[in-house]
Parts: structure tokens; sequence; C-alpha cells
């Protein structure tokens, strides 16, 4: 058991400056000390997340035919389901869990990249009117921290504002089934997230994170609070203040659903250090290519196509570069 922080971040509706300012300052210490914690406030629309983990239900429940009809595999901007094995971290035996993923629906035609699309969506009436429902609110709430953490990193408000156009920004639906014999197998292998920062609720426990003493502490739920994590790219905005932060899923003990949203910025946005005044400590990196670059490493679907010759992915910072205190010292 871990006791990471709770901060409430209803005050970043507020119209008052000072109020912002006081939750940027609260994000900050939770971030620096622990770079997972809670979040609650006023803003969450719970009957959102129950349509969605109701739709999740139903979704999972069909035959496995009917779900590989809209195989990740298919996409052109990396959505949709993925059956159980598709996705490994390491070299271990690929995740216990299955999951539909959602990107930004990008339909245009202008502008696409490997990440930047149209989503597919099953042929299930109410899937795609639940599921971008709430992708909608995540990405609002997404959008108020952002201000928040530039507030809380010296920059203008708005400094985000800009690059957050149509961000490649993924919700995943995610059903780890429970089964007693899985004992060598992980629901989802240690990692840090790749983009800014992570929304997730989750149906059960299960969930556990790598504490400064090098040990993994389990991550319990708390009614009315989403988890919150920093991934990569906040790590190198930051400089280093906030670290992404190792977790991972053991086998589960039940059932479970979990729900992360992972909050990108722009895919050609650059993402640098944005201290004022301290000497840089990572190198640039366009936060789509990193995001396309790691993911390629861990879906099935990808790895064959690069094998095949009809994929060159860049080759990105090598696994366990972030989340470290020392070595981080540029790539
Ligand atoms: O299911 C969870 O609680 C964690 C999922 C996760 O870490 C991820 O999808 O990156
Ligand atoms: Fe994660």
């Amino acid at each position: 058991m871990t006791c990471l922080p709770v901060v409430d971040i209803s005050h970043l509706a507020s119209d008052r400056l000072n109020e912002r300012c006081a939750v940027a300052q609260a994000l900050d210490r939770a971030c620096v000390e622990a770079g997972f914690l809670y979040i609650r406030g006023s803003q969450f629309d719970w009957t959102l997340f129950r349509r969605l983990h109701a739709r999740a239900q139903l979704y999972f429940a069909l035959d496995d035919a009917v779900k590989m009809t809209s195989y990740i595999g298919r996409s052109q901007n990396h959505s949709g389901y993925v059956p159980i094995g598709e996705e490994a971290f390491g070299e271990g035996a690929g995740d216990l869990k299955e999951a539909y993923d959602v990107n930004c629906d990008y339909p245009h035609a202008e502008g696409r990249r490997p990440l930047l699309g149209p989503n597919i969506w099953p042929d299930m009436a109410g899937f795609r009117e639940d599921v971008s429902a709430y992708y909608a609110h995540i990405m609002d709430i997404g959008r108020q921290l952002f201000r928040a953490f530039a507030l809380a990193l010296g920059l203008d408000e708005d400094h985000f504002g800009p690059h957050l156009a149509h961000p490649p920004s993924q919700l995943r639906l995610i059903h780890y089934p429970h089964d007693e014999s899985a004992d060598d197998r992980p629901g989802i292998g240690a990692h840090t997230d790749y983009e800014c920062f992570t929304l997730l609720f989750a149906t059960a426990p299960g969930l556990q994170v790598l504490d400064k003493q090098g040990e993994w502490a389990d991550v319990p739920l708390i009614d009315g609070a989403m988890i919150m994590n920093i991934g990569d790219m906040m790590e190198v905005l930051s400089n280093g203040r906030y670290l992404a932060t190792k977790h991972r899923v053991k086998k589960v003990k039940e059932e479970r659903y979990s729900f992360p949203m992972f909050h990108a910025c722009d895919y050609d946005y650059v993402i640098a250090p944005v201290m004022r005044g301290e000497t840089p400590r990572y190198a640039p990196v366009k936060g789509g290519e990193h995001l396309f670059s790691q993911t390629a490493r861990t879906f099935a679907y990808l790895k064959q196509r690069a094998a095949a010759g009809g994929l060159v992915v860049s080759e990105g910072v090598p696994s366990g570069f972030f989340g470290q205190r020392k070595g981080a010292t540029g790539a």
C-alpha cells in the first residue's frame, strides 16, 4: 500500500487566478514528490464514467470474431480492438488484457500522421456516443490541467493552448479478464506512459507503482477520485522536475476494467524543457514521434509491418530512459 497525494482541482474552473494558482501549486508539489497522485473535483461528471464502464462491459462480452472486425491493425490512426497478446512490454509474454483504443478522430486528409487519422468504431449502437462523450469530457479536464502545469512551471497560463489543436491523445478501454491459471503473465508489464500525463479510473485494484525505494507499491482506489500520473513528455518539459513514474498491473484477482486517457500535445509539437534559466537536461523530441516509436515497440501488428519493411519508425529513446532521478542527461 502506498500513500499518494490527493489534489482537489475544482478551482481550476474558477475565474480567480489566485485560486487556479493554488491548485497549480498543489499539483506541482504532488508531481515533484510522487509523480503519481489522485485528483478529485467538481468538474467530473460521473454519469459519463458509469456509461463508459457499462459500455465496455457490453463490448468486451461480444464474440472475439465480432471484436476482431474492428482490429486495430486495420485502422489508420492506431484505433480499434486490441486482442489479448497483441501488446507486450519488454521480452516477457504478452499482457493478459484486451482493449479498445480510441484516438483523436481526425477525418481531414491534410495533416495526417501515424497516430492522427479517422477512428474506427465497432458496429455497436451507442458505443461511439458513450465513448466520444467521455473522451470529450476528459479532454476538457486535460486542457484545464495543461493550464495548471503551465502555471506550475512558471509559464503563461495558455502556454500549451496553441499546441492542443488535434493532439494524438488516446483513451483506452482495457479489460483484464480474471484467470487463476495465469500466474506468470502480467496484466500490463512495467512501463512509463509516453505522453504528458495520464488520467485513469479503474473498477478494481491491481495497479502498482514503483516507489522511490524501488519497491512495487499497490495503488488503492479512492471513491470519487481519478488516478493521475506523469508521463515521459512532461518529464522532458519540466526538465526532470517531474519524473515519469514506472507502473504495472500484476495478475488481477478479479475481473477488472480500466480507462486511462493519455494527454499529449499536437503531433509535431517539439517537446523540450520549458523551465526558464535552467540548462536543458533533455534533448528535444517531436511528441508524436516519441509516442509512435514507443508504441511500435509493443504492438505486434506494428512490429510485423516494420519487419516487412512497410513501416519506418525512428529509433527513439531507449526503453527505461525516463523515470530515473539520475542519468537524465539528454539523448
Ligand atoms: O490498468 C491500469 O490500471 C493501468 C494501465 C496502464 O498503465 C496503461 O495502459 O498505460
Ligand atoms: Fe500506463
